[in-house]
C-alpha cells in the first residue's frame, strides 16, 4: 500500500523507515549544511534556481548525441550563470557570483548530469586572476570574467607533462623590443592538452609556460592569453585549438588542446602577483615562496574535499533509499523476503558511506577555515605555514577523492545491476569523482608530497625541536614501546596517530639503511616510495579521524539526546571500520591483541545493527532534491520501478517496433542472403 507525503506518493517501506526514524532529522541537516542559518539559504537559493524547472532536459543527456549534450550544456550554463549573477547572488549575501559559495555550486548539479563547460571559468580563471595578478591587473580583468564577458579556463597540462610541472615545454619569450612575450610550442608534447572548456567554450585562458627574459629561463609562469576572437569566437592567427574527445566522464566539459606558433601577448599579460618582467626584460621575483604560482592548485585542492563530500552524499541516499525499497531472497522461509538493508553485508558497504560523507564534510570546512588563515598570514608576507597546509591540503585531496570514488562504486555494488544503469545516477558520479583521484595531481604523486613533509616533521621531532600543529604526534614517536590500545574513540586516534608515526620511522630507518649501502638520497628515496605513501595515508587518516571526532563533539554540543547519539555512532563507526581495515598495521604498532580485535568486530556489527533503524533518516539529512540526485533508484518517493520503466520507454531504441538493423542485417542473415 503507497502513503502519501507532501502530497507525494511514497513507497511504502521507505514510509516505514521514515516513521521508524527516532532522530530529529532536520537537526542533523544543520549539522551537515554547517548551521541552521546555512541550511535555510541553501534552500532558498535552491527554491529559486530548480522551482522554475529551468534544469530540467524535454530528452535524457544520456539520449544526446556529443555535439548536443554539449550545446545543451552550454545553453544551461548560461541560464543558470544568468541567475547567479542576477538572483542567486543576492540571495547568497555575496556583491558578485563566483566561486566563494558552495551552495552555488552545489545547486548547478540539478542543471548537470555530468558537468558545465564553465566550471573551469569559475574553479580556476577566476580563482587564479585572483590570486596571481597585481591590484592593477585585478582591476582590469576581474569584473569582465566575474561578468562573464570573457569566457577562460586553466591550460597548464600539456601532451608530454602533467604532474612535472617544472618539465612544461611551452615556452614565453620576452621581447624588450616590441615589449611582448612570444607563446610558442615547440614540440608536439608540448601542445597544452585538458583543459576544460578550451575546446569549444572560452575565448580566454590562463597558460603556464617556461618564461625567458634576456637568454635566461625562470621556470614556469602563468599568463593570460586570449586564444578567440570577442566576436565571432574564431580562433587567433598563430593558435590551434580544439576538443581532445570523448572521455569516461567530463563529456560535456570539451576538454580541449592548444598550440602556439610564435603568438604574441602584451607584456602586461603575464600574471605579475609574485614575479615581474620589466619593460627592458629584467626579471623581478616578489614573492617570498617559490611555489606561490601553484597556489591555484592549493585552492582547488581544498574545493575539492568538499565537492566529493557532496558527491558522496548523494550516492549514499540513492544506495539507502533504494536498498530500503529493493526485497531479494528468502533467508527464514516463513517469512516475507527481506529488504536488503537488513543484510549486514550491505550495512557494512553502506553506512560507512554516511559517515565517509559527514566525515569530509566537516573536515572540508575546517580544511577551507585553516587555507583562510594561511591566506591572511601570507597577506602579511609570512609564508611559514604554507608547507604544513601544502602537505595537509594534498593528503586530504588525495585521500578523500580516492576513499570516495571507491565508496561510490561500492554504492553502485550495494544496487545490483540497477545501479549500472545511467539513469541510477551513480555511473555519473563515479566517473566524475574517478577523475578527481588523478586531476589536480595525482593521487600517489600528492602522497609523496606530504611523505616529504612528514619525513622533515620526523626529523625536526628526533632533533627535539618544536613540531607544527597536524604532525605534533610524531614527538611521541621515540618513547621506545608500542602505543597502548585502547578501543575509545580518543583511544582509536591515538593508535592511528601512532601507525603513521610507525610508519615514518620505517620509512626513516629504511633509507638510512638504503643510504649506508651506498644508494644515493634520490634513489634511497623513491625504493621507500611505497611505504611513504603508506605512511602519508596513515597520517591522513590519523587527521581525518581526529577532525571528524572533535568537530562532531563541537557541533553536537546543544544537539537533542538522541541527535548526539547517532551522531557519536556514525563517528564511532568510522574509527572502526578503519581500525579494522588496518588489523595488521595496529599489530604491528600498537598493544592491540588478537582477543581486542574480535571484540573490536563485534562491536562493529552490533553498531551496524544499532545505525540500521536510522538509516533512511541519516541520508534523508543529506537534504538532497531529487533534482540534484537524477536518479530512479534514489528519489525522495522510492518508485524506484515505476520510474526505471518511464526512462526505458523513453529510450530512442523504443520508438519503432521493427528496428532497421533488423531488414539492413539480422533478416539478410537469417535467411542467408548477407
Ligand atoms: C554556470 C555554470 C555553473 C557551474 C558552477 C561552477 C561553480 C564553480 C565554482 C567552484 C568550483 C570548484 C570546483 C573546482 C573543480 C575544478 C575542476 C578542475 C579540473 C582539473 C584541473 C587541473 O587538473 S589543473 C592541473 C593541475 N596539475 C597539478 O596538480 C600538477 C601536480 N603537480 C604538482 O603540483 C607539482 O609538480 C608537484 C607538487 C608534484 C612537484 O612540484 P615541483 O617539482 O615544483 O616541486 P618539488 O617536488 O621539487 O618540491 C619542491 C618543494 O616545494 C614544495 N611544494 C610543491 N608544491 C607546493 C605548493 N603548492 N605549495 C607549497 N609548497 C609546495 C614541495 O613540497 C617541496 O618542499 P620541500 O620543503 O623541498 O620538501
Ligand atoms: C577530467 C580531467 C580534467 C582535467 N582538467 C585539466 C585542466 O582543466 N587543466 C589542466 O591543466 N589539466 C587538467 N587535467 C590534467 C590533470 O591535472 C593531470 O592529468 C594530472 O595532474 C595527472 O598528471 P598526468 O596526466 O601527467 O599523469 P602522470 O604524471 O603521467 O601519471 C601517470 C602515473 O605515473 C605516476 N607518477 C607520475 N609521477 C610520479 C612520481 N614522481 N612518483 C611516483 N609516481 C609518479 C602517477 O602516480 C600515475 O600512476 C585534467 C585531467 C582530467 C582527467
Amino acid at each position: 500500500m503507497t502513503q502519501t507525503n507532501n502530497n507525494m506518493t511514497v513507497n511504502p517501506d521507505l514510509a516505514m523507515e521514515r516513521a521508524k526514524c527516532n532522530f530529529n532529522v532536520l537537526e542533523v541537516t544543520h549539522i551537515f549544511d554547517g548551521g541552521e542559518r546555512n541550511t535555510l539559504q541553501r534552500k532558498k537559493i535552491e527554491d529559486v534556481a530548480l522551482n522554475s524547472g529551468a534544469s530540467k532536459d524535454a530528452l535524457g543527456e544520456e539520449h544526446m548525441s556529443p555535439k548536443e549534450k554539449y550545446e545543451n550544456a552550454v545553453r544551461k550554463s548560461c541560464i543558470y550563470a544568468t541567475m547567479m549573477k542576477n538572483e542567486l547572488a543576492e540571495l547568497s549575501g555575496l556583491e558578485s557570483f563566483g566561486v566563494s559559495s558552495p551552495v552555488i555550486r552545489r545547486t548547478a548539479d540539478a542543471f548537470f548530469k555530468e558537468v558545465s563547460p564553465f566550471l573551469l571559468h569559475l574553479g580556476m580563471f577566476v580563482p587564479t586572476i585572483m590570486g596571481q595578478c597585481t591590484p592593477e591587473q585585478q582591476s582590469y580583468w576581474l569584473p569582465r570574467a566575474l561578468d562573464m564577458q570573457i569566457i577562460g579556463t586553466y591550460a597548464q597540462t600539456e601532451l608530454g607533462h602533467g604532474t612535472f610541472i617544472r618539465g612544461l615545454e611551452t615556452t614565453a619569450t620576452y621581447d624588450p623590443e616590441t615589449e611582448e612575450f612570444v607563446l610558442h610550442s615547440p614540440t608536439l608534447s608540448s601542445y597544452k592538452w585538458w583543459a576544460g572548456g578550451l575546446g569549444k567554450t572560452v575565448n580566454y585562458c590562463i597558460v603556464v609556460a617556461q618564461l625567458y627574459t634576456k637568454g635566461e629561463c625562470h621556470g614556469t609562469h602563468p599568463f593570460i592569453v586570449q586564444i578567440r576572437d570577442e566576436d565571432t569566437h574564431v580562433p587567433l592567427p598563430g593558435i590551434k585549438v580544439g576538443e581532445i574527445g570523448p572521455k569516461m566522464g567530463f563529456n560535456t566539459a570539451d576538454n580541449g588542446f592548444l598550440g602556439f606558433d610564435h603568438y604574441r601577448i602584451p607584456r602586461e599579460h603575464m600574471l605579475m602577483k609574485n614575479a615581474q618582467v620589466l619593460k627592458d626584460g629584467t626579471y623581478v621575483k616578489v614573492a617570498r615562496h617559490g611555489k606561490l604560482t601553484y597556489g591555484t592548485m592549493v585552492f582547488v585542492r581544498v574545493v575539492l574535499v568538499n565537492e566529493v563530500a557532496f558527491n558522496l552524499a548523494k550516492a549514499s541516499t540513492i544506495a539507502v533509499r533504494y536498498s530500503a525499497i529493493r526485497r531479494q531472497s528468502k533467508p527464514k522461509p516463513d517469512e516475507v523476503e527481506p529488504q536488503i538493508l537488513d543484510y549486514v553485508t550491505q550495512q557494512h558497504k553502506l553506512f560507512i558511506a554516511i559517515a565517509t560523507a559527514h566525515a569530509l564534510q566537516l573536515c572540508s570546512t575546517w580544511l577551507w577555515e585553516s587555507f583562510s588563515a594561511v591566506l591572511a598570514q601570507m597577506k602579511g608576507g609570512n609564508t611559514d605555514t604554507l608547507p604544513e597546509f601544502h602537505a595537509l591540503s594534498s593528503c586530504l585531496k588525495a585521500i578523500s577523492t580516492s576513499d570516495s570514488a571507491h565508496l561510490i562504486e561500492q554504492c553502485r555494488h550495494a544496487c545490483g545491476g540497477h545501479g549500472y544503469m545511467i539513469s541510477s545516477g551513480i555511473p555519473n558520479l563515479y566517473n566524475f569523482v574517478s577523475a578527481t583521484r588523478t586531476y589536480e595531481g595525482d593521487y600517489t604523486v600528492l602522497l609523496l608530497q606530504t611523505a616529504r613533509f612528514l619525513v622533515k616533521a620526523y626529523e625536526q621531532a628526533e632533533a627535539k625541536k618544536p613540531l607544527t600543529p597536524t604532525v605534533s604526534y610524531l614527538a611521541h614517536a621515540f618513547s621506545g614501546s608500542r602505543a597502548t590500545w585502547d578501543n575509545s574513540p580518543d583511544g582509536i586516534i591515538r593508535s592511528f596517530q601512532a601507525l603513521a608515526a610507525g610508519k615514518t620511522a620505517v620509512c626513516v630507518t629504511n633509507m638510512r639503511k638504503r643510504m649506508r649501502a651506498g644508494l644515493s638520497q634520490v634513489d634511497a628515496w623513491e625504493m621507500s616510495t611505497i611505504q611513504l605513501v603508506a605512511a602519508a595515508e596513515a597520517h591522513c587518516r590519523a587527521v581525518i579521524a581526529d577532525t571528524y571526532r572533535k568537530e562532531i563533539v563541537r557541533l553536537t554540543a546543544n544537539s537533542s539526546p538522541n541527535v548526539k547519539v547517532v551522531m557519536d555512532q556514525l563517528t564511532t563507526l568510522y574509527l572502526y571500520y578503519w581500525a579494522l581495515e588496518r588489523t595488521g598495521d595496529l599489530l604491528m604498532f600498537t598493544s592491540v591483541s588478537q582477543k581486542d580485535l574480535v571484540d573490536l568486530q563485534i562491536a562493529y556489527e552490533e553498531l551496524l545493527l544499532k545505525i540500521r533503524p536510522n538509516a533512511v533518516g541519516l541520508v534523508d539529512a543529506f537534504d538532497l532534491r531529487d533534482e540534484l540526485l537524477h536518479s530512479t533508484l534514489g528519489s525522495y518517493d522510492g518508485r524506484v520501478y515505476e520510474r526505471l520503466m518511464e526512462e526505458a520507454l523513453k529510450s530512442p531504441m523504443n520508438k519503432e517496433p521493427v528496428s532497421d538493423a533488423y531488414s539492413k542485417y539480422l533478416r539478410p542473415m537469417m535467411k542467408g542472403k548477407l
